[in-house]
């Protein structure tokens, strides 16, 4: 079946990636860029993960693919369509297809499990009805749904700040799903996050790109585990891409490339994953 985009622009052909970022540059001020000329393209429920030294242009990278950061020159495009380009309201339509996940979880503490989650359908409302907080009963029924798959269906009325913190990014990665988002930008998803809480979320994400067909972009600070999840891997050094490829061909001197004067432990730390 032929794909249609639902955004202005060109229609999406069969085989075309869902998102190009052509010589994408970000100058924050008169200093160095952020990202000095960036170029991938994306294709439908690939795993991506983003590797690189801090400072590198990572987070910065991902905010620019959804407009939470305007890039300063280059090209964005998602299912055909120039995203720098959008008008207000299409950006609004955009974003409801692109799902986000931040380190610090961004929920409203003071709510529930489910009311958090609902809010994943809130670029889909008018502002009017987002604001009243209108759910049918049918987003309500699927809230629940999305919630009992990420194991939470005991939590569903529970105010999120008693919740731990590898059980608030499953609430996060919920809220994104609840979106049916083609793609989602996950902005360092495990830093804050203990060993096995961070396997959980891992795995959870690995699961809904391939049974859901979801791309997934995901900043990282563990090159051990950009390896054991990705379909591919981006390495980024002082804004530029230095690497692009599958985690086999990430050698020790690409990870000297991408993290300089830092890489020793990180190739170690590699090393050791491959010999278990
Ligand atoms: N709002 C801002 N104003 C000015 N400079 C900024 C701003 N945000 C980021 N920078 C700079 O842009 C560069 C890239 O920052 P960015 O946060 O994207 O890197 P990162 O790779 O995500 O780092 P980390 O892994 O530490 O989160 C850094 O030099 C940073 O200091």
């Amino acid at each position: 079946m032929t794909q249609v985009s639902q955004f202005p622009g060109r229609p999406l052909l069969p085989g075309r990636p869902l998102l190009e970022v052509s010589q994408l540059v970000k100058r924050y001020d008169a200093g160095k860029p952020a990202l000095d000329g960036i170029s991938f393209s994306i294709r439908k429920g690939e795993f991506v993960s983003v590797i690189g030294p801090s400072g590198a242009g990572k987070s910065t990278l991902l905010r620019c693919i959804n407009r939470m950061i305007e890039a300063t020159s280059g090209e964005v495009s998602f299912e055909g369509a120039s995203v720098g380009l959008l008008d207000r309201k299409s950006l609004k339509r955009l974003r409801s297809k692109i799902g986000m996940i931040f380190q610090h979880y961004n929920l409203v503490e003071r709510l529930t499990v489910i009311e958090n989650v609902l809010h994943g359908r809130l670029g889909a409302k008018s502002t009017l009805a987002g604001a009243a907080g209108h759910y049918s009963r049918e987003e309500k029924r699927q809230a629940t749904e999305v919630i009992a798959t990420l194991g939470l269906s005991d939590h569903l009325y529970q105010r999120c700040d008693r919740l731990s913190g590898g059980q608030k990014q499953r609430v996060g990665i919920a809220r994104a799903l609840l979106q049916d988002p083609r793609m989602i930008l996950c902005d360092e998803p495990i830093a804050s996050l203990d060993p096995n809480a961070s396997r959980n979320i891992m795995e959870q994400l690995k699961r809904f790109s391939q049974e859901m067909d979801i791309a997934l972009i995901v900043n990282l600070h563990q090159v051990n585990v950009a390896c054991k999840y990705s379909d591919r891997i981006l390495g980024v050094n002082a804004g530029r891409l230095v690497f692009d490829g599958r985690p086999e061909e990430l050698t020790p001197e690409k990870i000297s490339e991408i993290y300089g004067a830092d890489s020793r432990s990180l190739t170690a730390e590699l090393g050791e994953q491959y010999a278990s």
